[in-house]
């Protein structure tokens, strides 16, 4: 039996109201709201045969931790956890498009929020995270995700350096990323089926990782600061990505 979990914000709702309305369990809006934009997703849920039950903000405040629930919250069950078991299935049902994102130990909820987003927008086929020392899709991360963490396969492993070569195997270019590589970005072909891995915050890509990319990029940076935030290099990687496969 899949585990509960608390939805808010609009955009986050919505995503499961249109792509997985089989995972929801109970609806509130708050009492206090009465603009469009949220009764017609409590009319969305109404009519999709869901009781809609209306409770002061304080109830809805609480179920979101305080976080900014702009009105609505739901319950819903969990999405089947993904795991290495299923990336051979995720690069054959991809085939030449499979683009994937690797965090490798990325801790900041917005950050992974942030990436799961640009990933949506970007086309992914999957994030790939290593279960350990990395944030879950937790009810922050969720709302920062504004929806994407409904859409986008969210894939937990054991061991990154051995999932990298389980997508080598299955003709996947894996690409690393880090300031002081020497190929650019921009320098790259990425019309194949290919996997950009992210370091963490701090410490960027962990050494064994790094040994088993196929090849380094860095983002030219000409100011004075030393990285990029992981979410915004996550875009500039990504949107090269988008760039030279549908422009
Ligand atoms: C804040 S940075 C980590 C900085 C860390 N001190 C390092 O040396 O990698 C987090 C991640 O964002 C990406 N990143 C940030 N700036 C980058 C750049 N100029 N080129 C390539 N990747 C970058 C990399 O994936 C990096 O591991």
């Amino acid at each position: 039996m899949s585990k509960k979990i608390t939805i808010f914000g609009m955009h986050s709702v919505r995503a499961i109201l249109e792509q997985h309305p089989e995972r929801l369990v109970e609806v509130f809006a708050t009492r206090e709201r009465q603009d469009k934009p949220l009764q017609d997703l409590v009319s969305q849920a109404q009519r999709l045969g869901l009781r809609v039950q209306f409770v002061p903000k304080a109830t809805l405040d609480k179920k979101a931790d305080n976080g900014n629930h702009q009105g609505i919250a739901i319950t819903a069950l969990e999405a089947p956890q993904l795991t290495e078991n299923d990336l051979d299935a995720l690069c054959a049902k991809a085939g030449k498009a499979a683009l994937f994102l690797v965090l490798d130990g990325v801790t900041d909820p917005h950050n992974l929020g942030a990436c799961l987003r640009t990933a949506d927008a970007a086309g992914v086929t999957a994030v790939i995270a290593p279960k350990d020392k990395s944030a879950s899709l937790n009810p922050t991360v969720r709302k920062v995700a504004s929806g994407a963490a409904e859409t986008v396969p969210f894939v937990q492993v054991t061991n990154l350096a051995r999932t990298l070569r389980q997508l080598q195997e299955n003709q996947v270019w894996v690409i690393g990323t880090a300031g002081e590589a020497n190929d650019s970005v921009y320098q790259v072909d990425y019309t194949g089926p290919v996997a950009i891995v992210m370091g963490a915050e701090g410490d960027g890509m962990r050494r064994l990782t790094r040994e088993t990319c196929d090849q380094l990029i860095k983002i030219p940076l000409l100011g004075s600061v030393s990285s990029l935030n992981v979410s915004v290099a996550t875009g500039v990687c990504l949107y090269e990505v988008v760039r030279q496969r549908h422009v």
